[in-house]
């Protein structure tokens, strides 16, 4: 099991984007606390996997996300749960709700999130692994209430990927992955979801204690050595 409490020196950003500025949270904390709030009525994760460390990886579309959540796997074997995957499988597997996902999704608009709860709930039930990664979520205020309600605990940590909007466009723009909502339209409707819904819920665990701030600018191997020393106290 790892620690649950560190102590780290800080890791901040020195980015100037728009968003930090949005955000304006002092996030010089760098000090992980713990509050777990186990909810037995509620259920929680089933007993075998009642106490998973969890991290949340935000940041807007395009802020590398992903890239670096595949980086941390590699270097310190957490599970890599992706929301908007999550979701994308659900469509792909023609399941009840496929049809409303691929509309919400090619809007950049949010789930509704007793869909996205329960998906993440069975992957980390289903997981043999305690430790992950959630990649994407909770995207809104929201979401983060349904999560923590239905899942009984909040997430240990919060890396956020601090990158210019200009930069996210470029990258999301280049991505060629063949993904619908990797457009001009829907990029300019996900940058605002996330300034309106995501920064809240930023500003939120920041005000926790919670939060790793990343500078996501330079190359992704940059960006992980930023991000390794977050992992590596915990061990
Ligand atoms: N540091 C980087 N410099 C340049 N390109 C990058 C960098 N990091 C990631 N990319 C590229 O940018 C694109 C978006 O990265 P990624 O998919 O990791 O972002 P994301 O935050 O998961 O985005 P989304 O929220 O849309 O899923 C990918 O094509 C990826 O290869
Ligand atoms: O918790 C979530 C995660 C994702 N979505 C929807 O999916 C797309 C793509 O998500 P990525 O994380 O970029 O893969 C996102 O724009 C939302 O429409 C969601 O609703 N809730
Ligand atoms: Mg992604």
């Amino acid at each position: 099991m790892w620690r649950r409490v560190a102590s780290l020196s800080p890791l901040v950003s020195s980015s100037k984007s728009r968003i930090l500025n949005q955000v304006g949270c002092g996030l010089n904390a760098c000090q992980v606390f713990t509050t777990r709030v186990l909810n037995p009525a509620e259920g929680g994760v089933s007993d075998r996997r009642r106490n998973p460390f969890v991290t949340f990886v935000l940041g807007g579309p395009g802020s590398g996300k992903g890239t670096q959540c595949t980086k941390i796997v590699e270097t310190f074997g957490l599970t890599h749960l992706s929301a908007g995957d999550l979701l994308r499988k659900e469509i792909s597997s023609n399941s009840e709700n496929g049809s409303m996902i691929l509309n919400t999704i090619k809007e950049g608009k949010i789930v509704p999130s007793e869909v996205t709860v329960k998906l993440i709930k069975k992957a980390i039930e289903t997981s043999e692994n305690d430790r992950f990664l959630i990649d994407g979520f909770p995207r809104s205020e929201e979401n983060r209430i349904a999560y923590e309600r239905v899942i009984g605990a909040e997430p240990d940590i919060v890396l956020f990927f601090d990158c210019p909007e200009q930069e996210m466009v470029k990258r999301v723009l280049n991505r060629n992955q063949g993904r619908i909502d990797d457009n001009i339209d829907t990029v300019k409707e996900r940058l605002k979801v996330f300034a309106e819904l995501n920064l809240p819920v930023i500003k939120h665990y920041s005000k926790k204690g919670k939060l790793y701030k990343i500078d996501g600018t330079g190359s992704e191997d940059e960006i992980f050595e930023r991000v390794r020393p977050v992992f590596a106290a915990l061990r």
